[in-house]
């Protein structure tokens, strides 16, 4: 974790660790995925590909960020690294060794080494037990017999995580939101543990205590040489606290990098769409961001290619087409709609019938076709004539009733690279790998 965060430039090199070092944590092409099962006899119709193939690392006294959208697969790969999902493939080896196939004393050392904490303090407690008692649990499941031991050594935990030792006999109820993530975290190194994974520890806070969390993350990190995995969908967060960023999306990690580059030059169109969903403080930079369209998209179907194509804003066109890309995008909206839910025409009748006081049997098929541009905010006329026709034929059949036709035409015409290609995994230099094929394409152009 970088120190002082006040001086951003001077942040994530400060405490930098040792690149050379071996990770405390290797994970090598993870992958989880879940059934999805049907019926009395509870069929496989399908599969959650929630984690699906990434490859990360931690170093000890590292903190390395996994970061994206809510749904994107983050908590699940952190439950898989810490065991308590059984991965479907691939490697997660713990200062060396392996963690998958663990048993016995090598099972329980590793968990006494790889601690977490979670989203929601309020519900990792038992309200029934002392706070004293929940922080020194860890410590007997662990080996450490003697309860005067343990808790003298909550004592000490609470008092370095700023509470008082007399909050040893409290019980949770007695503490606020901020405090029992304290608590949390005191008993998540109650163990002394090597790595600690914080999935969302700010997130369910007050926006006021937060900074203060992760600076006591940060202090005792760099007190104890902690590796650390924070998973957050917040990219401020990740900004103040990590030294590296993994970006992940729909199951894939689609870039990574030291935090301090990737923030100043991001290169995946999902790390700047994200980027620019931080609130800046900064007036002109307000709304200069790329916004995102729709929603994560189901990992038991997830879109062919690059997985980021249905919403991506940098979406590249097809070769026979140059037009607007802003009005690409759009176009890909429509044909991302008509592909997926469809578009009620009856409803798009209804609306304009009631928009210009017609009735609705009278609303002519232009009328239509307007609405429907209106509301993709697609342009009246594209920026080339051929795509204009194809869309224009497009948008005649739908209002015609012909959904599947349109479909078809504006799949076959407006087919992009980017959901026919996988992009490889590229790498840019100063330790910074992407994927996405305009990086392919700009890397194959340099070279030619
Ligand atoms: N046990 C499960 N069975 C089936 N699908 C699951 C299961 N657990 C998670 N998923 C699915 O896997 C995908 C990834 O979920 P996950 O919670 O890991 O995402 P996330 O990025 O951590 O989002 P959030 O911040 O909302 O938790 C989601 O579509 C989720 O519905």
């Amino acid at each position: 974790m970088s120190s002082e965060r006040t001086d951003s430039s001077a942040s994530a090199s400060d405490s930098a660790p040792d690149a050379s070092a071996e990770p405390l944590l290797d994970v090598v092409g993870l992958k989880k995925h879940y059934p999805v099962t049907e019926g009395l006899f509870n069929r496989q119709v399908g599969t959650v590909r929630a984690v699906d193939g990434v490859d990360f690392t931690v170093r000890a006294g590292e903190t390395v960020g996994l970061v994206g959208e809510s749904g994107c697969g983050k908590s699940t790969a952190a439950e898989t690294v810490l065991r308590l999902e059984e991965p479907t493939a691939g490697e997660i080896r713990f200062e060396g060794q392996d963690v998958t196939d663990l048993d016995g004393d090598d099972e329980r050392a590793f968990r006494r080494n790889a601690q977490h904490i979670f989203q929601d303090p309020d519900s990792s407690f038992d309200p029934r037990m002392t706070i004293g008692e929940s922080v020194m649990e860890p410590m007997r499941v662990h080996g450490l017999d003697e309860r005067a031991k343990r808790r003298a050594v909550a004592k000490n935990l609470l008092e370095r995580v700023g509470l008082d030792r007399d909050d040893v006999d409290r019980y949770p109820h007695e503490f606020s939101g901020g405090q029992k993530q304290r608590i949390s975290i005191a008993r998540a190194i109650a163990t002394n543990p090597d790595l600690l994974v914080a999935d969302e520890p700010v997130s369910a806070l007050d926006v006021s205590i937060q900074a203060s969390i992760l600076q006591l993350l940060d202090d005792l990190q760099q007190e104890f040489d902690i590796g650390v995995l924070l998973i957050s969908h917040n990219m401020g967060v990740v900004r103040e606290v990590c030294d590296r960023v993994n970006v992940m999306y729909l199951g894939e990690i689609v870039e990574s990098g030291p935090t301090e580059s990737l923030f100043a030059d991001p290169k995946h169109p999902y790390t700047r769409a994200l980027l620019s969903a931080i609130p800046s403080p900064d007036p002109r930079q307000r709304g200069s961001g790329v916004g995102l369209t729709g929603s994560v998209p189901s990992p038991a179907n997830p879109p062919s290619g690059c997985r980021f194509h249905t919403r991506c804003p940098e979406v590249v066109q097809p070769a026979d087409y140059d037009f607007d890309q802003a009005a690409w995008r759009s176009v890909m909206d429509l044909r991302v709609r008509l592909q997926t839910e469809g578009i009620d025409v009856d409803a798009v009748r209804e609306f304009v019938a009631d928009e210009t006081a017609t009735d609705a049997s009278d609303i002519s098929a232009a009328a239509m076709t307007a609405a429907i541009r209106d509301e993709f905010d697609i342009p009246d006329e594209l920026g080339d004539s051929d795509a204009e026709a194809v869309l224009s034929d497009a948008l005649a059949d739908v209002a015609a009733g012909r959904q599947e036709q349109a479909t078809d035409r504006l799949a076959a015409e407006f087919e992009t690279p980017c959901e026919t290609q996988t992009p490889a995994t590229t790498d840019v230099g100063d330790d910074r790998i992407v994927e996405c094929l305009r990086h392919e394409l700009d890397v194959a152009e340099t070279a030619d």
